[in-house]
């Protein structure tokens, strides 16, 4: 597997040395999976997408496509013919089923991003452990749950970690590997690894609520929530201030548009039901409103902000 110099600069893609990873598959065609699919087919690593039914994946298809284009544009300005090659090559990498089963039989790695719902997230592994060749790694992406009680179902503890991305997938350098107690060495440097080859930096945390980045972001998001429920500051003067004031590339309220509210509340009740005392984590009237209103973000067009396409 080779990859062009210009890539790796731009840290599209690292050496595979030591990368043992050359069949994934991805569980969840939405924000996230298509994302993690799209870098690991344009850094040379076969992937087949796997999600309920053909329209949610004709859908991550097209979303990959746009995506692939943005990434050749700022790859290779002024080289028509380079920028087409990549995105062929790479769309080529990538296939699609909704036979999870039957696409685990011959898979290296399983990265898992679907619902943020532990008793989906259970049912899931609970069918593919005892499908999946002995070697093959499983990985979930959550947010918020506890990787231990995830790989709890299944009897490859040894072969269970967390990979952490963050949204958008394309763009944002960071993946955190998380390692549970069970998580073996070989394991452990394998995805490490994977993360490099994929493009990524990865971070390394203990199972932990939140990891590092989400302990620290959901307080503020949270924050800044309740502070427009107040009414102390509109959304729009809430995410200026962030942006202009402390560097942050999108406000708080326009960041949580973006993750999508299903995935937030999922998150806060997760941590309400942990956490009971911690006054932080009590989920938040808009929110509520907004999921039973089905304004879920950016993807349905409208949260706290209107989007077109
Ligand atoms: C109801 C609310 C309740 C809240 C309660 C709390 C809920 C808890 C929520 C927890 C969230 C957890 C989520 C998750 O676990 C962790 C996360 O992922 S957190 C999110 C992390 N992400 C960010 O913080 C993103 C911050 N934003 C940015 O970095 C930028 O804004 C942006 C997204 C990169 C976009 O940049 P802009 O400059 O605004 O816009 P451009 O369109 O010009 O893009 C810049 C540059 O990037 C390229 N690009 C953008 N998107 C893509 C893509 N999808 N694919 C490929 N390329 C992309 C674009 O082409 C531009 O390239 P350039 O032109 O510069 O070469
Ligand atoms: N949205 C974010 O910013 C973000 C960032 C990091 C991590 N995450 C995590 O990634 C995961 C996915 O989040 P998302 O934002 O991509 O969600 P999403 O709603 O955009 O996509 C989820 C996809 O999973 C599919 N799905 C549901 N059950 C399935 C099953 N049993 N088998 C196959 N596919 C199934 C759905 O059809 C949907 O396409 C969650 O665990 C979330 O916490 C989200």
């Amino acid at each position: 597997m080779a990859f062009s110099s210009k890539l790796i600069s731009r840290g599209f893609a690292t050496s595979t040395y030591l990368n043992s990873i050359k069949h994934v598959t991805v569980v969840g065609g939405g924000l996230m999976g298509s994302g993690i699919a799209q870098v690991a087919a344009q850094s040379g690593h076969n992937v087949t997408l796997v999600d309920l039914n053909e329209q949610v994946l004709q859908k991550s298809k097209g979303s990959i496509e746009k995506s692939l284009q943005r990434v050749a544009k700022k790859l290779y300005k002024d080289q028509e013919a380079e920028a087409k090659k990549f995105i062929t090559e790479s769309v080529s990498r990538i296939s699609v089923s909704s036979d999870l089963k039957d696409v685990v039989k011959k898979t290296d790695l399983v990265v898992e991003a679907i619902v943020e719902k532990m008793e989906v997230k259970h049912k899931l592994f609970s069918e593919i452990d005892p499908v999946a060749p002995e070697s093959t790694i499983f990985a979930s992406n959550t947010s918020s749950l506890s990787i231990t009680e995830i790989a709890s179902v299944t009897k490859r503890k040894d072969r269970f970690a967390g990979l952490h991305f963050f949204n958008p997938v394309p763009v944002m350098k960071l993946v955190e590997v998380i390692r549970i107690p069970d998580t073996s060495d070989a394991t452990y440097n394998q995805v490490m690894e994977w993360s490099k080859a994929i493009g990524k930096t990865p971070i390394t945390c203990k199972d932990t609520p939140g990891f590092v980045v989400n302990r620290l972001l959901v307080p503020l998001l949270c924050e800044a929530v309740r502070m427009m429920e107040r009414g102390d500051a509109t959304a729009k003067d809430i995410d200026i201030a962030m942006k202009l004031g402390a560097g942050y590339p999108m406000g708080p309220l326009e960041l949580a548009d973006y993750v999508g509210h299903d995935t937030t509340l999922s998150i806060v009740e997760g941590w309400h039901k942990k956490f009971p005392d911690n006054p932080l984590f009590e989920p938040m009237k808009s929110m509520k409103e907004l999921v039973q209103q089905g304004k879920l973000g950016v993807k349905s067009g409208e949260g706290y902000y209107k989007y077109t396409k």
